[in-house]
């Protein structure tokens, strides 16, 4: 997989460099590029915003810096990422879709966005998906770029050591991971829950499921699958 970071503060996404992405890197799985927007402004100050159309607070990214990234950047087969608060939720199912694309492309907009032709102009050419993170105030796309990026390129095949752990994570199937413990079976007066120690694989497997139910109940109801009746775990109301 080939992915292409365009971002304001190129510097940002340096993390891609280190762990996950750094490996994949190393062993040839992924091909990272990252580029400044400003090098596609053609005045001598770089400009890439300026104030909004309509009115209102703040800044709009200009077209056309970032039409002729795309220009430069969008080639057939390539998927362009916008990482956006209107976008649809960013899940561990999208992350598996996108990994199936051979190329991503990320546009990190900041200030109030960027100019909407752009995004229309590009759903002309190729396939263009607006993703948020969550709901919440960011200051723009990079960290959206980060969290994609590592949830993305960890299911690329052959890139995780032990293809088995991408099965039990959290989300995989649906539910909240269940609570782990490790060495030593006694610390501060707590102790591992006993059938941990028990040796019995299939009442370890059942005590996992259930744990990771009740958490997931009680934590995120939204996400208990209709089938699932837990009469005695106290579901926090929503908000
Ligand atoms: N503010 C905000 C919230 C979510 C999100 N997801 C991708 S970019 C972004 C920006």
């Amino acid at each position: 997989m080939r992915i292409d970071v365009v971002s304001i503060f190129p510097d940002y996404l340096a993390p891609l460099g280190l762990s996950l992405p750094g490996k994949a890197q190393a062993t040839g799985l992924l091909e990272l590029h990252v580029h400044d927007l400003r090098g596609w402004t053609r005045d001598r100050h770089r400009t890439v915003d300026d104030t909004p159309y309509g009115g209102g607070a703040g800044m709009v990214m200009k077209p056309e810096p970032w039409g002729e990234a795309l220009d430069e950047l969008l080639e057939p087969g390539v998927t362009l990422v916008v990482p956006t608060p209107s976008g649809e939720p960013f899940t561990q199912a999208l992350a598996r879709e996108l990994a199936t694309r051979d190329r991503l492309l990320f546009a990190c907009g900041r200030y109030e966005g960027i100019d909407q032709r752009v995004l229309d102009e590009a759903h002309g050419r190729a396939e263009v998906r607006e993703i948020s993170i969550g709901d919440y105030v960011l200051n723009g796309g990079e960290v959206a770029a980060l969290a994609i990026t590592e949830a993305v390129v960890r299911l690329l095949p052959g890139f995780m050591g032990n293809p088995e752990s991408l099965v039990e994570e959290s989300h995989e199937d649906g539910l909240l991971e269940y609570p782990v413990y490790t060495k030593p079976a006694s610390w501060r007066g707590r102790e591992v829950p006993p059938v941990l120690l028990s040796g019995d694989h299939a009442a370890i497997a059942a005590w996992r499921h259930e744990q990771a139910v009740r958490r997931t109940a009680a934590r995120r109801p939204d996400l208990v699958p209709a089938s699932v009746v837990l009469d005695d775990v106290e579901v926090r109301p929503a908000r």
